[in-house]
């Protein structure tokens, strides 16, 4: 799978990346009411400027990304200077208050996640066939503190099965979220050229809060 995104990346078959922060981003986020300073994990980030975004608005931002390709491309939008460092197997790049981590989310591990206190995910479901996407959404409850909040946007479309994108229709989100984070639908765009439409939602990991 790795190989097939890695690819993607060389080959600049990245039609999903934004030039700009996501609408939706903008429109939401500060109704979540997540604390200023509050680490910011967002998984399968790529290069989103969301994540410059985030870190603008005062956030330290988390992003796990297998492609080095997308990291470099990232850092390479600013001048500041980066550092590098390895850490539990990631290579992980700083600069400013946004580090990258490059490598599989799956083998990101609770204990590198000790700082995280909301999540931010914009295509990350629709980049993974069916079971792993289970896999995701339980994950991601075991990186995050019961009480964190996070807004997710995902994709639904007409083409059948085929992926990546896949589609992720609303029951399916609900059906994998529902277990471990309380879901509010935010709002549901109207369908683009290719019949594809984004819905967006808040979420709040549950849980007793410590
Ligand atoms: C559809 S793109 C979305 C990127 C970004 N969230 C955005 O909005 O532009 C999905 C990204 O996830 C990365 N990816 C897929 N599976 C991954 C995994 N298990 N761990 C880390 N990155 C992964 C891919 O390389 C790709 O850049």
């Amino acid at each position: 799978m790795s190989d097939q995104w890695r690819k993607r990346w060389q080959e600049g078959r990245i039609g999903f990346h934004l030039q700009q922060a996501h609408p939706a981003l903008l429109r939401h986020w500060k109704s979540l009411g997540v604390a200023n300073r509050t680490k910011v994990l967002v998984p399968l980030c790529g290069k989103s400027l969301d994540m410059r975004w985030l870190a603008d608005e005062g956030h330290p931002v988390l992003g796990i990304e297998f492609a080095p390709e997308a990291i470099e491309q990232f850092l390479l939008q600013r001048s500041t200077s980066v550092s590098r460092y390895r850490q539990a197997g990631f290579t992980i790049s700083r600069q400013g208050s946004v580090e990258l981590w490059c490598g599989d989310f799956f083998h990101l591990h609770i204990q590198q996640a000790a700082e995280i206190g909301a999540f931010y995910d914009r295509a990350s479901l629709i980049a993974l066939p069916p079971p792993t996407r289970q896999r995701y959404a339980f994950h991601l409850a075991q990186l995050v503190p019961p009480g964190a909040k996070g807004l997710l946007i995902s994709l639904s479309h007409t083409d059948g099965s085929a992926g990546p994108p896949y589609s992720v229709p609303a029951g399916e989100i609900e059906s994998l979220f529902t277990p471990n984070f309380t879901l509010t639908f935010l709002e549901e765009g109207s369908p683009d050229e290719r019949g594809r439409t984004e819905s967006v939602w808040a979420l709040e990991r549950r849980g007793p809060r410590l």
